[in-house]
């Protein structure tokens, strides 16, 4: 079975608290939709940040495309085809405008200007956000931030995204244009999501996260 996102035996606790994740194993293949879900506070977060090594797992490891992660560059490579979208979009907009921002991942990524520039503006196309490239970020509405921080991931053509409850704050017409958007998606994807609607229009799997680990695997 060929992963294209791995991770094995992961144990996580915060500094003086009891174990989040205790033993973590999945396999995300090519083109899957995988759903993970659990109670607030289960560790779903958590796991994600582990996934991208903005957390550091206390035991365990992390496989990209059949790459172990074992160390800051080695997760620095892969998060530029590991995209996350952040539970919190402030956490993912820091720039003045929307299309600064969402040209970022471009840029860093080596692309020209240019280049960067024509990403932008087709990712931010491809959410309905024409005419927003000049507005500055930090005014945008709740809903809007979450589009313009998905458009800074697909700007940077992911292999693989990880979305941390990507309906937060959208209307119901946008959420169902996302479902749409992304089920035409090629890319792999973990879903983190307490919308059961949303979860069961888009992943292709779902697994719940309880005690600190994954329950086994159980068809959307
Ligand atoms: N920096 C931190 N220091 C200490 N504890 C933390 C920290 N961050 C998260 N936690 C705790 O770790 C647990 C898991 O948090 P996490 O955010 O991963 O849960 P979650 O499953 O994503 O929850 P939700 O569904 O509410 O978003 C929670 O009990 C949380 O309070």
């Amino acid at each position: 079975m060929s992963c294209v996102l791995r991770c094995a035996g992961i144990h996580y606790h915060y500094p003086r608290r009891d174990a989040v994740l205790k033993d973590v194993n999945f396999c995300l293949q090519a083109g899957e939709r995988l759903a993970i879900e659990g109670t607030n506070g289960a560790g779903k977060t958590t796991l994600l940040h582990i996934l991208v090594g903005l957390t550091k797992a206390k035991a365990g490891y992390v496989e990209a495309f059949g790459t172990r992660c074992h160390d800051e560059s080695a997760f620095q490579a892969m998060r530029f085809q590991v995209g996350l979208l952040f539970q919190d979009s402030d956490d993912q907009l820091f720039c003045p405008t929307v299309l600064e921002d969402v040209m970022f991942g471009p840029l860093n990524q080596g692309k020209s200007v240019q280049a960067a520039q024509q990403l932008a503006l087709d990712a931010l196309s491809q959410l309905g956000l024409e005419g927003f490239d000049s507005r500055i970020a930090y005014q945008l509405s709740g809903g809007e931030k979450r589009l313009v921080a998905l458009a800074s991931l697909l700007a940077m053509q992911p292999q693989v995204l990880l979305l941390d409850e990507p309906t937060n704050g959208l209307d119901s017409k946008t959420r169902e244009r996302l479902i749409e958007i992304i089920r035409a998606l090629p890319q792999a994807m973990i879903i983190v999501s307490h919308d059961s609607d949303f979860v069961a229009a888009v992943a292709t799997r779902s697994q719940q996260l309880c005690d600190g680990r994954l329950t086994s695997e159980e068809t959307v």
